[in-house]
């Protein structure tokens, strides 16, 4: 994390700067925006928020042992008695200086966008990299305009690489975090139509996500999916004037890299790539998606210098950010699929893909929550799900939300009386689940973020 003196921040923040209110040595050890989770040392940044103005934390924070603060100079009665300085706007100030300290370090950066698959690639490849380097990934899912700064105010002075997730909802959040982050490859992991809403085309969420571009150093490399046409079709509309290369991967033989031989089995997938030099890979990840996620992985890993066998050795030690297709086994045996972290259609197609090729289980079920963000044709997208659901290859569907109920109602068409079934109540949906799950049955648990099926999944595992 940054290490400066007062002095060296003011210094780093620029024009954001007004004033700062002292002059003796004050160090300065990492940054809060949270009195909650504040440590001694921090430089406390308040931001105004939707629920609270995080000025009304500062003496707060001074008093949890915040080394200084800083101020938005249009905010009324600036604390005394505590080391602060004066800024223009403090969310600007945070980025700024987030950005100053990236450029003081040595580290080489690695951002990661996509509708789906961010979190699970920066897992894989913060994996595969720190086979050889020291490695600072993104926390969670830091991915916005607030986390992505954070995290870079994180790194240590000796970190050698960065990963970081680029996430986005609207147009020129990319470029804002490709900007401060300045990296030297990027990575887009596939479009789907995550955030429709306010994009209203996959082709305009195709060029929400290559501004990631922008801030691509010079001679930077772009790995991309090659199966998904409208990333080439708008980087032809960018007409990006600085040098860079680009690197394909995905299940088309026409990608750089691809995969020849797949077989996926309980425990995770089994693959072999279009090169002699890569030995039979395993990830311990289900799913066909994650097998091309790992692709990304090992672009990335083998343009940064790691071998075929430091790369299998990375996929085994994959730490995984939770709730993303998260295999748990209740004490009754049960068996969880906890994909509750976020949900949208091309990543509940991937999902269901996967619980349809299980056959290890006695019965498969699905909870499926809402699909949010998706605009004006989500009832369309939530009904096209239900025409997809198979009684040949899921036993009992339940669905909770308004939206999910368009799944059940398509689905009804095709599957026996009572085998679906449609919740408004999450009380009530976990006391029907509790009720019908046997010992050697899995369920497959997912939605959007706003649903909060994890409280679901974690009734059935307690
Ligand atoms: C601003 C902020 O960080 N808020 C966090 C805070 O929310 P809360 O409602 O409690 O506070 P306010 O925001 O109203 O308060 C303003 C500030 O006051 C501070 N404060 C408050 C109370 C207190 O007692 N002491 C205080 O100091 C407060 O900390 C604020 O700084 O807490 C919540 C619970 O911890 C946080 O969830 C909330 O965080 C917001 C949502 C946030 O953006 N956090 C980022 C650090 C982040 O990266 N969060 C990610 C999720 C990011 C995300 O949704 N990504 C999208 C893609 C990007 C979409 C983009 N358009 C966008 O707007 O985000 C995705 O799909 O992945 C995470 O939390 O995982
Ligand atoms: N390559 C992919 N193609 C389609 N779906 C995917 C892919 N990778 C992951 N998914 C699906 O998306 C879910 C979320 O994965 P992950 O969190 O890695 O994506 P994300 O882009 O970070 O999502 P979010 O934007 O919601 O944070 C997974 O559990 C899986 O269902
Ligand atoms: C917060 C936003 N990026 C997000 O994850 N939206 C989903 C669709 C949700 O809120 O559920």
């Amino acid at each position: 994390m940054i290490h400066r003196s007062l002095q060296d921040i003011k210094k780093m923040l620029g024009s954001e700067a007004v004033d700062v209110s002292h002059t003796d040595p004050i160090q300065i050890h990492g940054v809060s925006t949270d009195t909650r989770t504040i440590q001694a040392g921090n430089l406390f940044i308040p931001l105004i928020g939707d629920h609270y103005d995080g000025h009304a934390y500062a003496s707060e924070a001074h008093s949890l042992g915040a080394a200084a603060v800083l101020w938005q100079a249009d905010r009324p009665n600036p604390p005394e008695g505590m080391p602060l300085i004066l800024v223009g706007n403090t969310l600007k100030a945070l980025q700024q200086l987030a950005q100053a300290y990236r450029r003081e370090l040595d580290v080489r950066i690695i951002g990661i966008t996509g509708s789906n698959g961010k979190t699970t690639t920066k897992d894989l490849v913060a994996s595969v990299l720190s086979t050889r380097y020291q490695v600072h990934k993104t926390k969670g899912n830091l991915n916005n305009h607030i986390g992505l700064p954070l995290t870079l105010l994180q790194l240590a002075e000796s970190t050698e690489f960065a990963v970081l997730e680029m996430g986005m909802s609207g147009r020129g959040e990319i470029a804002l975090l490709s900007e401060l982050a300045e990296p030297e490859a990027v990575i887009i992991t596939m479009i789907g139509e995550a955030h429709m809403l306010q994009l209203g085309s996959r082709e305009e969420i195709a060029r929400a996500k290559t501004e990631i571009m922008s801030g691509l150093q010079p001679g930077g490399v772009l790995i991309y999916n090659g199966d998904e046409p409208l990333i080439e079709q708008v980087l032809t509309e960018r007409a990006d004037a600085k040098p860079f290369s680009r690197l394909t991967f995905g299940k088309a033989e026409s990608n750089d890299i691809y995969p020849t031989e797949i077989e996926l089995d309980p425990k995770g997938a089994h693959f072999r790539i279009n090169s002699e030099h890569y030995p039979p890979l395993f990830i311990p990840l289900l799913g066909f998606h994650n097998v091309i996620n790992a692709l990304a992985a090992i672009h990335t890993a083998a343009y940064f210098g790691v071998n075929p066998e430091q790369i299998q050795a990375g996929f085994q030690a994959l730490q995984m950010t939770s709730m993303r297709i998260e295999k748990l086994t209740a004490k009754s045996g049960l068996t969880v699929l906890n994909d509750a972290y976020n949900s949208s259609p091309a990543a509940l197609r991937a999902a269901l893909e996967l619980v349809e090729r299980l056959d290890d289980y006695s019965r498969k079920f699905i909870v499926l929550g809402d699909m949010l963000e998706l605009g004006d044709q989500e009832e369309q997208y939530h009904r096209e799900i239900g025409r997809t659901l198979s009684p040949l290859c899921i036993d009992e569907v339940y669905t909770f939300g308004r939206l999910a109920a368009f799944i059940a109602e398509e689905a009804s068409t095709s599957f026996p009386p009572g085998r679906v079934r449609v919740f408004h109540d999450k009380q009530q949906l976990i006391q029907e689940l509790q009720a019908s799950l046997r010992p050697d049955d899995v369920v497959l648990i997912k939605g959007s973020r706003g649903m909060r099926l994890e409280q679901v999944a974690n009734a059935l595992l307690s």
